[in-house]
């Protein structure tokens, strides 16, 4: 019941705040959010497209908060907010923007679908709010294409630090309601037991996103906290720590797999996306017309652009041979590649093979430990038996070509080729995964792409792409992880 006081936008809050709980979009209990962590309360407002007269009210709602703003246009957080900034802008005839969870590698590949120039603003619909990395992600989107980001309106903060999060990012939030109003509408309404109250209450107050925090609360995500530029001071290896400073400074964990087979393409293409990526990886035994002249361009254009180059010649023969195969023959690899791989299968002396070669010239090795391949017998045992190789020599190998995350040690770089914007497999048995799964849920560092890119229509724009969708995946893995 409203009090005379009550304002009407209140008692249409209480109203809102009542009926989602009535349709189970509220719910009390003992639930496992997708960190881990346990929690008396989940939020499952998906549940509202089932419920027409929610929506529109919810809409409505949002907008009376945000009506005295100035935008040009509204954007809703992919999925559950995006019918409702549709509702939002129908009503209002504000135009609206969608954010790309990927591109789609074909056609305009865009990330930000509808109309319109630099400089205009965008204001952020999302449902809920609890440390502010979605809002921060589409942000980061958004501005990446010239849209320029100020404010951003949720449903409901869950007060669990996006507010300040988002403010030490420039955007201010507005929210209808906060827990702490659905904790005192749904206690005044008879719907929660008072235990219960409190037994959220303090879940709430115990589990806030602290930005200062970040490293001595991350107990078992060390390495999925610890920024680019942390891990880089971590590392003894110089190698890896120009490699991280380089993804630092580029936002970029993208490395391009320049397949292609003639000079002249190789060195365009290089040049074209150079400034997107923190490593080119080459196959230089498939091109045509390999000349010393190519190794050379391509040292400068890695001078000019700033990134790595890794020759994946994937050694696996006797430390002997490797020697010769690494220092010698046509190519004279350890004369211009920063970084070689191995598989594990030889034992250590390819290892120490490599190494006599490379170490005094300040190059660095990656181990096989994991393929990409359907069907590939590196996996289980062996690959825990080369993570333990590449810890017993750390001075030379500093990570790993793997499809998941074989080791906790921050300073080991992970690195995972198979990557492509939707995913699915190509019909010789290598298998894509995204930039999100790929970095953001198997904490990989470094995505590996190549046709996704040389084939596209524009490869420096598939490039910037990638990058784009690599780094926002970083930065989200970032901030959940820090979710304590
Ligand atoms: O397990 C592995 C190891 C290496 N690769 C190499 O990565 C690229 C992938 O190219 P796409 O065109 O993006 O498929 C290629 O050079 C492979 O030799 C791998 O795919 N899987």
């Amino acid at each position: 019941m409203a009090t005379p006081m009550m304002t009407c936008f209140q008692e249409r809050v209480e109203q809102v705040i009542e009926r989602l709980h009535d349709v189970d979009a509220v719910k009390f209990g003992n639930f496992t959010l997708k960190s881990g962590i346990q929690s008396p309360v989940y939020f499952d407002l998906r549940v509202m497209i089932s419920h027409p007269d929610i929506m529109v009210e919810v809409s409505k709602l949002l907008w009376d908060k945000i009506s005295t703003s100035k935008f040009d246009s509204l954007c809703g957080v992919p999925y559950t907010a995006l019918p409702i900034a549709t509702l939002m802008s129908a009503a209002n005839d504000v135009p609206m923007l969608i954010r790309r969870k990927e591109a789609k590698g074909y056609g305009t590949n865009k990330l930000i679908e509808g109309k319109f120039k630099e400089g205009d603003s965008c204001f952020i619909v999302e449902d809920v709010v609890s440390s502010g990395s979605s809002i921060l992600e589409t942000a980061q989107s958004l501005s990446s294409s010239g849209l320029v980001v100020k404010e951003a309106v949720v449903l409901l903060n869950r007060e669990q630090g996006g507010v300040e999060k988002l403010d030490a990012n420039g955007i201010v939030l507005h929210s209808v309601f906060t827990m702490t109003d659905v904790l005192n509408v749904l206690s005044k309404r008879g719907k929660m037991k008072p235990d219960m109250v409190t037994t959220v209450a303090e879940y709430i107050a115990a589990n806030k996103f602290q930005p200062n925090k970040e490293i001595l609360s991350a107990k078992p995500k060390i390495n999925d906290v610890l920024k680019y530029s942390e891990r880089a001071a971590m590392c003894t290896n110089e190698l890896s720590r120009r490699l991280f400073g380089i993804m630092d400074k580029k936002k970029s964990n993208l490395a391009l797999s320049a397949d292609v087979t003639s000079s002249k393409e190789l060195l365009q293409l290089v040049d074209k996306t150079g400034p997107h990526v923190c490593m080119v990886k080459t196959h230089v035994d498939i091109l045509e017309d390999f000349n010393q002249e190519v190794v050379e361009k391509l040292t400068s254009l890695a001078a000019k652009h700033n990134f790595v180059l890794f020759e994946d010649r994937k050694f696996a023969d006797i430390g002997n041979t490797v020697m010769h195969q690494y220092s010698g023959g046509v190519y004279h690899i350890s004369e211009w590649a920063d970084l070689i791989n191995a598989h594990a299968v030889p034992g250590p002396g390819v290892i120490h093979g490599l190494k006599k070669i490379g170490a005094s010239k300040g190059r660095a090795c990656l181990l096989i430990a994991e393929m990409s391949s359907s069907g590939n017998l590196a996996k289980g045992s062996y690959s825990q038996d080369t993570v333990k190789m590449a810890e017993e020599n750390k001075d030379f190998v500093i990570g790993f070509i793997c499809v998941s995350k074989v080791s906790s040690d921050p300073t080991f770089l992970h690195m995972t080729p198979g990557v492509q914007l939707e995913a699915g497999k190509d019909n010789l048995g290598q298998q894509y995964l995204t930039p999100s799964e790929v970095i953001g849920n198997r904490g990989s560092d470094i995505m590996i792409v190549g046709r996704g890119i040389y084939q596209a229509q524009d490869p420096a724009l598939a490039a910037k792409q990638f990058q784009i969708a690599g780094y926002d995946a970083y930065m989200a893995r970032m901030a959940e992880a820090m979710i304590v």
